[in-house]
């Protein structure tokens, strides 16, 4: 077995290694012919089989197995290989955990090796679908692990993130194929030397979410294109016997393998489970408290959308909670997933944050606790999300975060399905508050802010858009007190419609919005592109609805037609988990975008009738020519404001007369009237001549008003010391000296006389320097005051005059020492 999208198989080069691939293949004949035998003797229904070296399989497959160290069978392997080696469909359910994973892979090896359908010109002889790619690779490298031993089959991963063209070329030489619905579609319809007619077996893992509303469609076109004759294997923890999947699929007369009806609960009996009730404004503290309790434990916690995820992430993280945190969301990129996925199964203590997109299938070893901090839309979903723990026999717990409103409903249902949970208690003294924090983080960091609105508005909508109205409603939850405990100053405003989910459309389910929101690019990707018309960034933004939720100007700027779409944000928000299609259904506020002012400024009149065959003129405002609209192209372009700027004129510069007539900045001169007026050379040097007289003449000015300005200034100077020597001064409040108002500010004069202390020539009488009497440093602060003391300050406000006899001294110092 090899590696993704590389055919594996021996090339035989020389004439001795093709002498023994003849007795090797011979040998293989012999053991195919026994093994044939082996498998027909079978008896599912009497015999017993414990061990995987009780059954019937290939040197290969059992040395995979050995080598694994897979021994013992569990339940669903023993009952369903045998089955399954004997070519009967197989609607397999299990819990989660018990192993079906090599019950379907095991099967597949065999009847493929029995069949010898081995090697490039085979062609694909099994399918194996998985409804993410995390989930696909896991199948892969089991399939590996197990078929390294002397298999000779072809395998590869079809999943996407490469490029289509390497994919197709070694496509075409595989024996078994793991993928994704999406990319194997993708596939089937594009990739012609792609051929599956000779398909011998099917496999959907997580068969019920294959089947379910998000995939349907893919894999009902994947169906059409495999041959009718062949065995299907459907597996999962929930699995149910719906005619209609059996009918879709074309199943004859499938064996029902389900296992957990003999122990009557539904999920592993390793698995403690509880809930408490936790009110959605307490979840981020009853979480934050339950990380800082459970340091050295491996968490993954479950929430209801991506946005949600990635605050949570953030904000945790900035409070450094002294455990490594981890989160996977769809709208992450694959490697980055990945990353995430090989970082928290090397773990021994840490914490993840995730969406449903790690709901199924993952088998993160030693998974401590699972913590359902956002109530999962359905048991199903319940019941794979706690299956992340408590894995093949070992021991794990989980932990279901319910709302008063949720519990009732929840429990009845989770007791319908046989899942057993018992109510436990938060104890209080460990409960921390992190409201403060959130709040300053919020403050601190607008992008954080912007991303708790984000999470705020899609943990809501996705409440709103739940389809069992008995476990969600959206008037039960308080929803300003979760945005306060999300550090939020209020609730940001998402007005419901009326209609009250009546006219929704059917539920999709959240998981299959998330996963197929995950793969943007490659799972569905380009299947649904194809349906939908391109649309750009301008058409998305002026699709955008509900933009005020966020904020307020932002539907300023758009009817202003200034918005420009292409904000960092618009991307994530309209992309978001929930599609556009239940943002009209969910949001009213709409963006009001006038005819007359819709960003285009296109104004289509009468003359919009087609005058030009196979096209029609429009006039645009502002442009002198009007366009001619002929295609699909130019037809955008009227709604893309960028573009039809670029038409419109460009505006002029003018200048105006003293009559007030505009004139170009530049105008030319008639030829004729220009050459009657004489030579150039003799019209340039006059016009030297007369713009040196203006000049000489604007200078003489310039200096007389300028010596008048000195004048004046030198006169007010003079006025200012005489006034003060003759003591029209005041002492001030606060004992500082104050000139008499002469109704100009002191600093504005003292600013000018600097310009002016420059050129000063011997015409401007010579300046006293007393201007930093009132400006003074520190150093001159003795000086005045001595000069204060001179003055006599006698109390605040009065005016004092120079002792000029000997009772006024008298009186002075009597006042002083007084
Ligand atoms: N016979 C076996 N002996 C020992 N370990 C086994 C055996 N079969 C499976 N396991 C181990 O059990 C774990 C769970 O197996 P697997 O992932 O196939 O479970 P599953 O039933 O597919 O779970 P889920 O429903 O969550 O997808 C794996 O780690 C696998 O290696």
């Amino acid at each position: 077995m090899g590696a993704p999208g590389v055919v594996t198989g021996r090339t035989r080069p020389t004439k001795v290694k093709k002498q023994a691939g003849v007795l090797k293949r011979k040998r293989e004949d012999v053991d195919v012919e026994k093994l044939e035998q082996a498998v027909v003797d079978i008896d599912p229904k009497n015999d017993k089989y414990t061990n995987f070296t009780d059954l019937p399989l290939s040197d290969p497959t059992k040395q995979g197995l050995k080598s694994a160290h897979f021994a013992v069978m569990t339940d669903v392997q023993a009952t369903a290989i045998p089955l399954a080696l004997k070519g009967h469909d197989i609607l397999g359910a299990a819990k989660t955990g018990s192993g079906k994973t090599l019950a379907f892979l095991i099967p597949v090896l065999e009847n493929l090796y029995r069949l010898q359908h081995i090697g490039t010109d085979a062609g694909l002889g099994a399918l194996i679908i998985s409804p993410t790619r995390e989930l696909a690779i896991q199948i892969f490298d089991v399939l590996c692990k197990i078929g390294r031993h002397g298999h000779m089959f072809a395998a590869g991963l079809v999943i996407g993130g490469k490029s289509l063209e390497s994919e197709r070329q070694a496509l075409t030489k595989m024996n078994i194929l793991v993928g994704t619905p999406g990319r194997l579609l993708q596939h089937l319809s594009q990739t012609v030397a792609f051929n599956v007619d000779d398909l011998k077996m099917l496999v959907l893992d997580e068969a019920d979410r294959i089947l379910d509303m998000g995939f349907q469609k893919d894999v009902d076109a994947i169906v059409e294109y495999l041959p009718k004759e062949r065995q299907t294997l459907l597996f999962s923890a929930t699995q149910s016997k719906k005619v209609s999947d059996l009918a879709r699929l074309s199943l004859q007369e499938p064996e029902y393998v389900s296992v957990h009806a003999e122990d009557r609960t539904a999920t592993p009996k390793s698995l403690q489970q509880n809930y408490i009730i936790c009110p959605i404004e307490e979840k981020l503290d009853t979480l934050w408290s339950f990380i800082q309790a459970s340091k050295k434990s491996k968490i993954l916690c479950f929430f209801s959308s991506a946005k949600m995820v990635r605050f949570v992430y953030e904000s945790f993280r900035h409070m450094q909670p002294g455990i490594p945190l981890l989160h996977i969301h769809g709208r992450q990129k694959q490697g980055a997933r990945l990353d995430v996925t090989a970082k928290f199964s090397a773990a021994k203590a840490s914490c993840l944050f995730a969406t449903d997109v790690a709901a199924r299938g993952l088998d993160f070893p030693a998974v401590d606790f699972v913590i359902q901090v956002d109530c999962p839309e359905d048991v199903d979903t319940y019941i794979h999300r706690v299956g992340r723990t408590a894995r093949y026999n070992r021991e794990g717990r989980g932990v279901l975060f319910l709302a008063p409103s949720e519990e009732e409903g929840m429990l009845k249902r989770l007791e319908n399905k046989k899942v057993p949970i018992e109510l436990i208690n938060v104890r209080q003294k460990k409960k921390q508050s992190i409201k403060s924090q959130m709040v300053h983080m919020c403050f601190k960091d607008p992008e954080l802010k912007y991303l708790a609105q984000k999470a705020f508005i899609t943990s809501t909508k996705s409440i709103y858009l739940q389809k069992d109205k008995e476990i969600f409603n959206i008037k039960n939850y308080d929803l300003e007190g979760f945005a306060a405990s999300m550090g939020l100053p209020g609730a940001p405003k998402i007005k419901f419609l009326k209609d009250d989910g009546g006219n929704q459309p059917k539920q999709q389910s959240r998981q299959k919005v998330e996963v197929s929101d995950s793969s943007d690019e490659e799972e569905v990707g380009a299947i649904k592109a194809k349906d939908k018309p391109v649309r750009t960034k301008y058409d998305r933004m002026f699709e955008r609805q509900n933009q005020d939720v966020l904020a307020d100007h932002y539907k300023k700027l758009v009817r202003d037609g200034d918005g420009d779409g292409t904000s960092a944000e618009e991307d994530d928000f309209t992309g978001g988990k929930l599609g556009a299609k239940d943002d009209d259904d969910f949001l009213a506020v709409k963006r009001r975008i006038p005819a007359e002012d819709d960003g285009t400024n296109a104004q289509l009149n009468d003359e919009d009738k087609p005058i030009v065959p196979g096209g029609r003129v429009v006039h645009i405002a502002g442009a002198s020519q009007p366009i001619i609209i002929d295609s699909n192209r130019r037809e955008k372009l009227l709604k893309s404001k960028k573009k039809l700027t670029k038409l419109m004129d460009k505006g002029k510069k003018l200048i105006y007369d003293e009559d007030g007539n505009s004139h170009e900045v530049y105008e030319l001169e008639d030829e004729k009237a220009f050459r009657a007026k004489g030579l150039p050379e003799e019209q340039r040097q006059k016009f030297i001549e007369s713009a040196r007289e203006v000049v000489a003449q604007a200078d003489v000015e310039d200096k007389a008003t300028a010596k008048a300005k000195r004048k004046e200034k030198a006169r007010k100077r003079k006025e200012r010391e005489r006034n003060e020597e003759t003591g029209i001064a005041e002492v001030d409040e606060e004992g500082g000296v104050q000139i008499e108002d002469t109704g100009e500010d002191p600093l504005a004069n003292f600013l000018a006389d600097a310009a002016y202390s420059d050129d000063d020539d011997e015409e401007v009488e010579p300046q006293p320097k007393k201007a930093k009497k009132w400006f003074e440093s520190d150093s001159e602060g003795d000086e005045r005051s001595s000069k204060k003391r001179k003055k006599g300050k006698k109390s605040k406000g009065t005016v004092v005059t120079e002792p000029e006899t000997l009772e006024d001294m008298e009186a002075l110092a009597a006042g002083l020492l007084g």
